[in-house]
């Protein structure tokens, strides 16, 4: 196995140009995919979700074109549903905005296709949006275990009606059908049942499906209703934002041992929730200035937060290790779906931060870090999830080494992410 030792990193200063939104791309493709003209995307992710994405696509009979660095990419629009007269099978890896979305989908249209992904894939769960494509007349089965993946599905369209989704275990649920809804024979009106999570990834699946032409009536979060047989409209141009998510490390980075560090890409209008970090760092201490496409971020005298972190799911994994280098009990709190991400991220951060000299309180939802007074030199075990290999990397910014086992699963997202570190540690 790969390893990579990082040694202690003195200071944090410069500027990060941030790659394309992981959640921004996977949407915009699948909705360029369906729209009626050409969408030239630009600032596209170039990572293993994406591509994921990008095969299926292809093999799903899609025409674009991928410039030589895969950051523009010219897609030709359908104008329809997908149609294939041959049965196939599209891997899909453990890219959670490929799988959920593509299942939906696939129900409209014509053809006859098999989902599959890694191992991990067939772990984490799709129950609660197969129900509710059935309940509008889907025709999905599952290859091996009932409510999850591998699945096999035969387009039969969707009626629309009213459907009830599950929300309290993935918004990718919800988003999946949101996108899929516009083509149905009839309206829809989705009702949510249980908590909404991860609510603000709702936000931008409605922004998107909006730069596309189809607006969606939102009644609080709990009713959503979308005509049927619209078709979806290319709006030329779409430059994807920086991924905030990716954007936490550097932002952490640079409030614990800064210097400064200015993020390009996102800012105080970016659509993506993860943005919401900056204030979580805020109010642990660090310096935040908002620009309209950047956040700059600059070293604090640290200190714990106890919150509730729902809302940013994947930015919350950052906290737990800034908060080594925060005084007192830091409190990630209402984040039982980590447990259903790439690992289950509550038991494998426990188990990592315990391993540095961290005290930790694993809960059912919630996780408690107390930082030691001096960090250990350890080998960080990253599960294949590559917000563990990143967000332990902090640890570096201690007067103690870390080292991070099979550095290169941080190509889900931000491949040269190690790269990128370097540039700004001086
Ligand atoms: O819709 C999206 O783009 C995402 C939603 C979130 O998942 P959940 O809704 O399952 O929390 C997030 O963790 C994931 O990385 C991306
Ligand atoms: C949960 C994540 O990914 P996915 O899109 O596969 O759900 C993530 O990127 O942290």
């Amino acid at each position: 196995m790969e390893q990579l030792t990082l040694n202690p990193i003195h200071k944090i200063d410069g500027e990060i140009n941030l790659p394309g939104s992981k959640s921004v791309s996977n949407r915009a493709l699948l909705l360029a995919a369906l729209a009626k003209g050409t969408t030239t995307l630009t600032n596209l992710l170039d990572s293993d979700d994406i591509r994921h994405m990008l095969n299926a696509l292809t093999k799903l009979g899609v025409q674009y074109q991928l410039s030589a660095d895969k950051t523009q990419c010219v897609v030709e629009g359908l104008g329809r549903a997908f149609e294939t007269s041959q049965a196939m099978e599209l891997f899909l890896g453990n890219a959670g905005t490929a799988m959920r979305p593509l299942c939906a989908a696939l129900c409209l249209g014509k053809g006859e296709y098999e989902l599959t992904g890694e191992p991990r894939m067939e772990e984490r769960p799709i129950g609660s949006l197969v129900d509710a494509l059935r309940q509008a007349g889907a025709d999905v089965t599952y290859l091996k275990n009932e409510d999850y993946p591998p699945l096999k599905i035969k387009s039969t369209g969707l009626r629309g009606g009213k459907i009830s989704i599950d929300g309290s275990v993935s918004s990718q649920f919800l988003t999946a059908f949101l996108m899929a809804a516009p083509y149905a024979d009839g309206d829809t009106e989705i009702e949510i049942v249980g908590e909404l999570v991860s609510k603000p990834y709702i936000e931008i699946t409605l922004h998107i499906m909006s730069q596309f032409g189809v607006q969606v009536e939102n009644i609080d979060y709990q009713r959503f209703i979308i005509k049927g047989q619209q078709t979806y409209t290319a709006p030329g141009q779409f430059l994807v934002e920086g991924d905030a998510s990716s954007a936490s490390y550097f932002l952490a980075a640079a409030a614990i041992k800064g210097g400064t560090v200015k993020v390009t890409g996102i800012g105080k209008k970016s659509v993506q929730g993860d943005v919401q970090f900056a204030d979580v760092l805020a109010a642990m201490g660090a310096d935040i200035e908002w620009g309209d496409d950047y956040i700059k971020s600059t070293v604090g005298e640290l200190k714990a937060v106890d919150m509730d972190m729902n809302h940013i799911p994947d930015a919350a994994m950052t906290i737990a290790t800034t908060a080594l280098f925060a005084t007192g009990t830091t409190a990630i709190r209402n984040v039982y779906n980590w447990r259903v991400k790439e690992t289950d991220r509550l038991a494998a951060m426990a188990t990592e931060l315990r391993k540095v000299g961290a005290e930790v309180v694993e809960g059912h939802d919630f996780i408690e870090v107390t930082p030691a007074q001096t960090l250990q030199h350890a080998a960080i075990d990253t599960y294949d999830d590559h917000r563990i290999a990143m967000c332990f990397s902090l640890v570096a910014l201690s007067d103690t080494p870390v080292t991070i086992n099979d550095p290169g699963c941080t190509s889900k997202t931000f491949p040269d992410y190690f790269d990128k570190l370097k540039q700004v540690s001086k």
